[in-house]
């Protein structure tokens, strides 16, 4: 009998997800995480690893916790002064809640993107250069480079390398998005997360900015927030349902839209609510 005959008769207990992302290297390990604004309990016991160089894409109806979840990754959240948490939330093995933590390094390592394009009032040149400018970079020729590496990074290069003087409102929705994206970076990140970041945009511009997410997970590890599930099932590797802050189900998208274990994910996926 050759080893292949052998291999096939071993009964190999099925692997989870979760336990897969355990085997490679995590990102984010989210571990029993509990925030409240107030009085309203909007993320309950969330435990979740998000994998490097993957696209995970959170899901779920509106008010369910989903943006709270990816605003708690940088610790954006806790510009709301009514927000309390309990758990941790390890960001490269650290627990970002620790109270000796660098949130603005932080915050430097991990970059947002947000539902509506918010380009700075400033020409697209100087909205890219901007965060190498605040981390003390100050030679043009630098500058430069990082300003057309960051643009080509964007997928935007081609469309913005003759108007790069001009400000960044002149441009098209879906151009001003890929120049936050490029914006983002620049500043050289390890994590991107996004905000429903094509929900203002023509399909043209989605596509655009999904092709562009598929490229840019080769290097960075990117968490999405989405309402469009075709979305979701097109570029995500790993996808997460939130319901009422709790996460129903985490797993490889495949599995998440085409057998999911919860009924309630059924439900979701297949438009019967939210
Ligand atoms: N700044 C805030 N102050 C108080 N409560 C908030 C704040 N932001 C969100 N919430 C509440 O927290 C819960 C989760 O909201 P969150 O915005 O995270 O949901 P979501 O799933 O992203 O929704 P949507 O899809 O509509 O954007 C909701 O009950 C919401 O009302």
């Amino acid at each position: 009998m050759n080893t292949a005959t052998i291999k096939t008769k071993i009964d190999v207990p099925k692997i989870t997800a979760t336990e897969q992302q355990l085997e490679k290297d995590s990102v984010y390990s989210t571990r029993q995480l509990n925030l409240w604004y107030g009085s309203n309990h909007a993320l309950k016991n969330i435990d979740l690893e998000i994998g490097e160089n993957e696209v995970t894409a959170i899901i779920g109806p509106s008010g369910c916790g989903k943006s709270t979840y990816l605003k708690t990754l940088n610790r954006m959240v806790e510009l709301v002064p009514s927000v309390k948490t309990s758990g941790e939330v390890q960001y490269r093995g650290r627990n970002i809640f620790e109270a000796n933590y660098g949130v603005e390094e932080l915050r430097t390592r991990v970059g947002m993107v947000f539902q509506k394009p918010n380009p700075f009032p400033k020409s697209i040149y100087d909205n890219i250069a901007y965060g190498p400018r605040i981390h003390g970079i100050k030679n043009r020729k630098i500058l430069d480079e990082i300003v057309e590496k960051s643009l080509r990074g964007a997928a935007i290069w081609d469309e913005v390398k003759d108007r790069l003087n001009e400000n960044a409102y002149g441009i098209s929705g879906g151009q001003q998005q890929r120049v936050c994206i490029a914006r983002t970076l620049a500043i050289e990140p390890d994590v991107i997360l996004m905000d429903e970041p094509t929900s203002a945009l023509d399909p043209i511009s989605t596509l655009k900015i999904e092709e562009l997410v598929q490229e840019l997970k080769e290097q960075y590890s990117i968490i999405i927030v989405t309402h469009n599930m075709q979305q979701a099932a097109r570029i995500s590797d790993k996808t997460a349902f939130f319901l009422n802050g709790e996460v129903i189900e985490y797993d490889s998208t495949d599995t998440i839209f085409s057998n999911p274990a919860d009924k309630r994910t059924e439900d979701y996926i297949s438009g019967r609510f939210g």
